[in-house]
């Protein structure tokens, strides 16, 4: 009662007040809120032009919705999640077209999603209020874990497609992700207020391909929030509720984790049954490690302590967990002395991509061992086993989904813990048989995964080699089929299946392996399709192969960074290339740099170019005696210094090694 003549008062205040006043209202409020919360602990202050009051108890299962928006990259999720947001009033209009939900430095700089962000709104609909826990997701073919493990916590999604773009690669991958998981599909096309936008051809698309019906699917555009009331309406009416009982014994599904620096292990939970509260003792089952939960609440969308979560809802808690193996993503939590059947879990991402990370300073090692560990606990998808080599000391060797990932990952490294690595060239993983009891003894097993290409065994002693391959389906005009079919076959591609989704754009699927579109298949296909064609991959095991390993060398010292290994078709193409590469990339010295590409351990050269020596004084201009001008500049050239590898006595630009494998 209290709280609801509270609430009116200050709706009644708030609409009369000039703009000024209502900042420094605002700020009263929830300092009064703030209070509130402490001695109404469920309640969730709503910071808008109209301030309310949530009690978490109030809404029971039934008003609860859990749902995830997909797509392909850039058709606009995180527009759509902001607009959403900001008409259930969660954020204020001056936050409009901020991206709130894309919140770390390398999402706001590289303009992508790389992370699945959950959200809580409430919704006044037919009288009653409704909770909606929305999760934006990433669209890059990278980062599918986020989705595929997002959607456990949903029971329906929105499928977004661009009015303009139609469907694309990722929005066929998506769909069958959801489709999989037997979700509620709302089939939404997107930005119709574009010029050149095509709804009713995209809508033919949509009906044909995912077997909608018209009248099911509805237009939109998230930028001026046109059929946006409309799509709240439809989630709540469409996707059912989760299937939760709040009178049974407490069990959660760790979904998502991250790491603050404060408070340790953040976790993300949908409650799948009961209920959990601060001071409750619980049991992560991976582990069997107790807890005692310090806070639970919800995002909203920033971090909003509401003391209980109740089944059904999503939130997170924080409980003094340290490492990722503590906050285990796929984990079932229960209540001490009430153990529940634990749920299935995620099944672990696989690796596409393999790379070596060392500290630049061996003497860094454990803090980029830190650093690694509370990284992972936000991304699980990366794999990491230790690794050592003469040259470049203790390291690991990470998996990743794709180079971007790879690329996505290191800058987080960088930004969000300081870490400086070095990374090696990226490999795919290969499998090779060998012969000889000896050499299986000293190799422990018959069947190798080469995950470094340093150890690959010797050419004698292999029976068999086998590489991985990926089902590939790209999108795209018709005009751009034949260009595309010889990339595809470039590659070593076989052609499985041709489909039209409308009367111009055609879907092609093929068989390729891996290594030949990690790096920069994607971006040549877009370049010889001025950007119309798009291109996702899955898993399609390994096949057999022959494959011959390359070592470089700078002046005769092995440079392992580089070591790859290649199809036998182009080892020596593929060796010219990385040495002329390696010429372009490496900055003159003060010495002649011979660099060869060798095959047979070292025995045969293959490829030669040579960097021409050349005498570098950065203050050589610098006449009389302007000293600071001078240390200035020597300052500089030493910071640049740190980031080269010195390889013998050759210094080596750190993003070398990545760079000249892209074509
Ligand atoms: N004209 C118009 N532009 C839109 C609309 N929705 C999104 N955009 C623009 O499309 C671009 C991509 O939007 P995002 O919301 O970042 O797309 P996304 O799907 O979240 O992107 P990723 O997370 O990287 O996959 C941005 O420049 C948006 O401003 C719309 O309805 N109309």
């Amino acid at each position: 009662m209290i709280i609801l003549r509270y609430s009116c008062l200050c709706g009644t205040i708030y609409r009369n007040t000039p703009p000024y006043i209502k900042k420094s209202i605002k700020s009263s409020i929830f300092t009064r809120m703030r209070s509130i919360n402490k001695s109404h602990p469920f309640l969730v202050a709503c910071f808008s032009d109209k301030p309310k009051f949530t009690d978490l108890r109030d809404i029971p299962v039934e008003r609860i919705r859990n749902f995830s928006i997909i797509a392909h990259v850039d058709h606009g999720k995180s527009t759509l999640a902001d607009r959403l947001l900001e008409i259930t009033e969660t954020i204020s209009a001056q936050k409009k077209n901020e991206q709130v939900l894309d919140k770390l430095q390398v999402e706001r700089e590289r303009g992508i999603t790389v992370k699945a962000q959950t959200a809580t709104l409430f919704y006044d609909y037919n009288g009653e209020k409704y909770m909606l826990n929305l999760i934006d997701t990433p669209g890059h073919v990278d980062f599918n874990y986020e989705v595929a493990r997002s959607l456990t916590a949903c029971q329906g999604v929105i499928l977004l497609v661009d009015a303009n773009q139609g469907i694309q690669a990722q929005t066929v991958a998506n769909f069958y992700l959801a489709f999989e998981k037997e979700l509620v599909i709302i089939p939404v096309i997107n930005k119709i207020d574009l010029k050149n936008a095509k709804p009713e051809q995209v809508k033919l698309q949509i009906q044909s391909l995912f077997d909608c019906k018209k009248e099911d699917i509805l237009k939109i555009s998230a930028k001026l929030g046109t059929g946006t009331d409309e799509l709240l309406q439809r989630i709540v009416e469409q996707i059912p509720p989760p299937e939760s009982d709040r009178k049974k014994p407490f069990k959660g599904l760790l979904f998502d984790s991250w790491y603050d620096k404060y408070r340790g292990a953040v976790a993300n939970v949908a409650i799948i049954d009961g209920q959990v509260k601060k001071g409750d003792k619980i049991i992560a089952a991976h582990s069997m490690k107790q807890y005692e939960i310090q806070e639970t609440g919800i995002l909203y969308p920033d971090q909003t302590p509401t003391n209980i979560l109740l089944a059904g809802q999503v939130g997170y808690i924080i409980a003094n967990m340290k490492t990722t193996k503590e906050a285990q993503v796929g984990d079932t939590l229960f209540h001490l002395n009430s153990p529940v059947e634990p749920l299935p879990g995620f099944k672990p991402a696989k690796a596409m991509v393999f790379a070596g990370i060392y500290p630049t300073d061996q003497s860094e090692f454990n803090a980029l061992r830190q650093a690694i560990e509370r990284l992972i606990l936000n991304d699980s998808s990366v794999t990491v086993i230790k690794d050592s080599s003469p040259a470049l000391g203790q390291g690991w060797r990470l998996g990743f989904l794709g180079l971007l990932h790879m690329d996505v990952f290191c800058q987080r490294l960088d930004q969000e813990h300081n870490a400086n690595v070095i990374i090696t060239a990226p490999n795919v993983p290969y499998k090779v048989t060998i012969h000889g009891a000896k050499n299986i003894k000293q190799y422990g097993g018959a069947e190798l995964t080469i995950l470094n290409p340093v150890h690959f065994p010797d050419k004698q002693m292999i029976t068999m080699c086998y590489e991985p391959m990926v089902n590939g389906t790209i999108i795209t005009p018709d005009e751009y089929i034949g260009d595309i079919m010889k990339l595809v076959m470039g590659r070593r591609g076989v052609f499985k299946e041709q489909i039209y989704i409308d009367d111009s754009r055609v879907m092609l699927k093929a068989i390729l392996p891996l290594n030949e579109i990690v790096i920069d298949f994607y971006d040549t296909l877009k370049g010889m399709t001025s950007g119309y064609a798009s291109f996702d991959y899955e898993d399609s095991g390994f096949e057999e192969t022959s494959l011959e390993k390359i070592d470089f060398q700078l002046n005769g010292q092995r440079c392992e960074e580089l070591t790859c290994i290649a199809h036998i078709s182009n080892v020596r193409t593929f060796a010219k290339k990385i040495c002329n590469k390696l010429k372009e990339t490496i900055p003159q010295q003060q010495f002649l740099i011979a660099i060869q590409a060798t095959v047979n351990d070292g025995g045969k050269i293959i490829a030669r170019e040579d960097i021409k020596p050349y005498r570098k004084d950065v203050t050589a201009k610098l006449y009389g005696g302007d000293v600071t001008r001078r240390q200035k500049l020597l300052k500089r050239q030493s910071e640049g210094k740190k980031r080269m590898r010195k390889i013998g006595n050759i210094d080596v630009p750190r993003d070398a090694f990545i760079k000249v494998l892209k074509r």
